[in-house]
């Protein structure tokens, strides 16, 4: 596996602000990782402190196994943390080429990134008659002139229609699926979901979570059952070593949270054959979501 970005304990004040706390990831190459938050979390300071916009106050981060200074491994870096911002009265095709002069780039290839982002057809037309998502995919093919490893994206569907986001998801997907590894920091958790592999999840500029987006959702699920002897119920689920947590619900219902795989038929059997006869019996899993909230909420209970 190779590690294009490794994070360790990235630390920024603003004043007595803490934005960002302590933050240690790493990237692997090839894979889409997506940094999840509310407004304020340390996003997009975090993103600036790694491209070099924004002095870290404590910390420190390496690009590409710390084999190249960040002026190199910048080369190697597309990057899109704010609102795509071209000359007006210029077409797609004469603000690219004036990029590809003020970065000294090489091969841009413009019929290929413009194909890509869906503008090839409207090169020639002035920026300023694009649509907010024309912008911002002109923007996504400005920012992979220089066919960099990592594309770096703060918000990229923020402000746009639905049509728009999709489009933009879209051509996310189609760029990681030609090999190039992703970061992109989002407060969507949906849009995190369908686009990312990973996630990184900050809270008030602490991580939170670092993981797989898979494995955030991992939980065996629980069953919400009752019986007519709730008592007996109860202790029958809590000496049952599957359950982590019995919760007791309104109604005489009850919460059994597992902690390993268990169908209901099985759970039915074993009530059964300790002389419970349960009256309602329903297995359910977790949202992505569900289990979202119960992290940042868990987080918030140890802060
Ligand atoms: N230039 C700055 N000067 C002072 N405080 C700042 C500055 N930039 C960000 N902050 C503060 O740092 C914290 C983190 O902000 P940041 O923009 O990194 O969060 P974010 O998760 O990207 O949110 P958003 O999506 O709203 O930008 C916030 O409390 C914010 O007010």
């Amino acid at each position: 596996m190779e590690t294009i970005l490794s994070i360790h304990q990235l630390t920024k004040f603003y004043g007595k602000n803490k934005a960002v706390d302590q933050v240690s990831f790493k990237i692997e190459k090839g894979h889409v990782y997506g940094i999840l938050g509310p407004n304020g979390s340390g996003k997009s300071t975090t993103l600036g402190m790694i491209l070099n916009v924004v002095n870290p106050s404590s910390g420190s981060f390496s690009w590409f196994n710390g084999n190249l200074n960040t002026h190199d491994a910048l080369k190697k870096i597309g990057a899109i943390i704010e609102h795509p911002n071209f000359y007006p009265n210029m077409s797609a095709i004469e603000n690219l080429e004036l990029v590809t002069k003020i970065k000294c780039l090489t091969h841009p290839n413009y019929q290929e990134k413009l194909e890509l982002v869906g503008l090839w057809d409207r090169k020639n037309d002035a920026f300023k008659t694009y649509s907010l998502g024309m912008k911002q995919r002109l923007a996504i093919a400005s920012a992979l002139l220089n066919n960099p490893e990592i594309l770096i994206l703060d918000e990229p569907t923020n402000g746009l229609d639905p049509q728009g986001i999709h489009q933009i998801r879209a051509i996310i997907q189609k760029i990681a699926a030609q090999g190039t590894t992703i970061l992109l920091a989002s407060h969507l958790l949906d849009e995190v979901e369908k686009i990312c592999s990973h996630v990184i999840i900050l809270r008030n500029g602490k991580m939170i979570y670092d993981g797989s987006v898979d494995a955030m959702n991992a939980s065996h699920g629980y069953f919400e059952v009752a019986a007519e002897n709730s008592e007996k119920l109860e202790a029958f689920a809590n000496q049952n070593e599957a359950f982590e947590t019995v919760i007791k619900l309104p109604n005489n219902l009850y919460k059994l949270i597992l902690n390993k795989p268990m169908e209901a038929d099985t759970l039915n059997e074993m009530a059964f054959k300790n002389d419970l006869v349960l009256s309602h019996l329903v297995k359910r899993k977790e949202s992505l979501e569900e289990s979202f909230l119960n992290l940042t909420k868990n987080e918030a209970q140890h802060a």
